[in-house]
């Protein structure tokens, strides 16, 4: 890392989410960069999560010393020293051989949580064990089979994990343009099997051993609702976080059902396209919870000012997801690294400018739009 006036960046990497994306082009094949970059349908909501944010502005404050800054954040008892997480992001190796491995470990060198999805190159204990006690949160895809998805938990929680993700916006997948048109399926080609593949309770579901039609059925649940979440809780002492809230009634629910946290997210627009831009979601989302619960952002998170952006907006936190990924095709871990170091400090200089020293401080900070 470089020092420039005591500003810390990554130095001989792209900086910004153009030149990332544009060098992780020229590493991937087509087929794979095609199912990261591309949204879902006509793309509308994959365009709106980036352009909103512009409509927001930053109103900064003067004069409020700035000289120590703290972004740490406490979530569900624990303290993490960035605000800054990475989302979980199926089949890694995609991206990279390390794949998720060197994801986690980048993530742990900034003591900041790695959500693991479901749909992992690497099983649950082979991060645990890559990782040792850094914090990690476990991505729950639910199962048609649903001991299958409670096993998955259980081996969560039996390998440290901290709070559980159950994604609630794919219960099939979106309309993907790109991929029908690049013929392109990663999980046919072999990725993100690892994690199921480690786990007895759904491989005793397989009729005919076929793993990935085995993932697919089990992936296609539009049968999800209130009531199995309820189950859900039954068998988990971890928080639960909702991630794919965009309408605050459902926020509402979540508070009302005993849910932990929520993440506002729209899937970084790769599901039902044409939906709000989830910066536009997260106000009234936060309006409708009042605090009572943590509520997590992403989706166009592209630099430091949209985190100050979401953090204003009543984030707790956000997570990070395609800049992260084509930081690992570009260069694995060190890669994953460079791109946080840069997120972090971009957001430690844009909260200092804006005259808020502290996350604690944060409610003082006006947005205009
Ligand atoms: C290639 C790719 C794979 C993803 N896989 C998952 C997944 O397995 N589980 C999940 O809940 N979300 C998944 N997501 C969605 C991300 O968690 C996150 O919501 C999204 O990337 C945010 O949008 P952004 O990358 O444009 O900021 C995936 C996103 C991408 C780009
Ligand atoms: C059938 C495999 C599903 C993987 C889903 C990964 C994901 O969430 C994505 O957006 O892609």
């Amino acid at each position: 890392m470089a020092k420039v006036e005591n500003i810390s960046f990554a130095e001989n990497f792209p900086i910004s989410f153009k030149e990332l994306e544009e060098e992780a082009e020229k590493v991937m094949g087509a087929g794979g960069f095609g199912y990261v970059q591309s949204g879902a349908g006509g793309e509308e909501t994959l365009k709106k999560n980036i352009e909103s944010f512009a409509k927001y502005s930053i109103v900064p404050r003067m004069l409020r010393d700035v000289s120590v800054p703290d972004i740490s954040v406490n979530l569900f008892g624990k303290t993490y020293p960035y605000p800054v997480f990475l989302a979980p992001i199926g089949m890694q190796r995609l991206e990279h051989s390390e794949g998720e491995l060197a994801s986690a470990r980048a993530a742990a060198s900034f003591g900041i949580p790695f959500i693991q999805s479901t749909v992992s190159s690497y099983s649950i204990e082979e991060i645990a064990n890559a990782t040792g006690t850094s914090p990690k949160w476990f991505q729950l895809y639910w199962s048609n089979y649903e001991d299958a998805a409670f096993s998955m938990v259980r081996r969560a929680e039996e390998s440290g994990y901290e709070a559980i993700v159950l994604t609630v916006d794919t219960v099939m997948m979106g309309w993907r343009e790109a991929d029908l048109r690049n013929n392109f399926s990663p999980l046919k080609l072999g990725y993100g099997k690892a994690n199921y593949e480690s786990d007895p309770v759904f491989m005793a579901t397989l009729h005919d051993g076929d793993v990935v039609q085995g993932i697919l059925d089990n992936i296609h649940h539009p049968t999800l609702s209130w009531e199995h979440i309820a189950r859900l809780k039954e068998k988990t002492n971890l928080p639960i976080l909702l991630k794919g809230i965009l309408h605050p009634e459902d926020a509402r629910l979540a508070v009302e059902k005993g849910i932990d946290g929520i993440i506002v997210s729209n899937h970084g627009g790769r599901q039902l396209d044409g939906v709000i831009a989830a910066i536009d979601a997260l106000g009234p989302v936060v309006k409708e919870v009042k605090g009572r619960i943590p509520v997590l952002f992403d989706s166009g998170i592209r630099r430091g000012s949209d985190v100050v952006k979401a953090l204003a907006l009543g984030a707790d936190a956000v997570c990070l997801g395609r800049p992260y990924v084509y930081g690992l095709a570009i260069g694995g871990q060190n890669g994953v690294e460079k791109v946080l170091a840069n997120f972090i400090e971009e957001t430690k200089v844009s909260l200092s400018l804006a005259g808020v020293g502290s996350l604690k401080e944060m409610a003082s900070l006006k947005l205009l739009r």
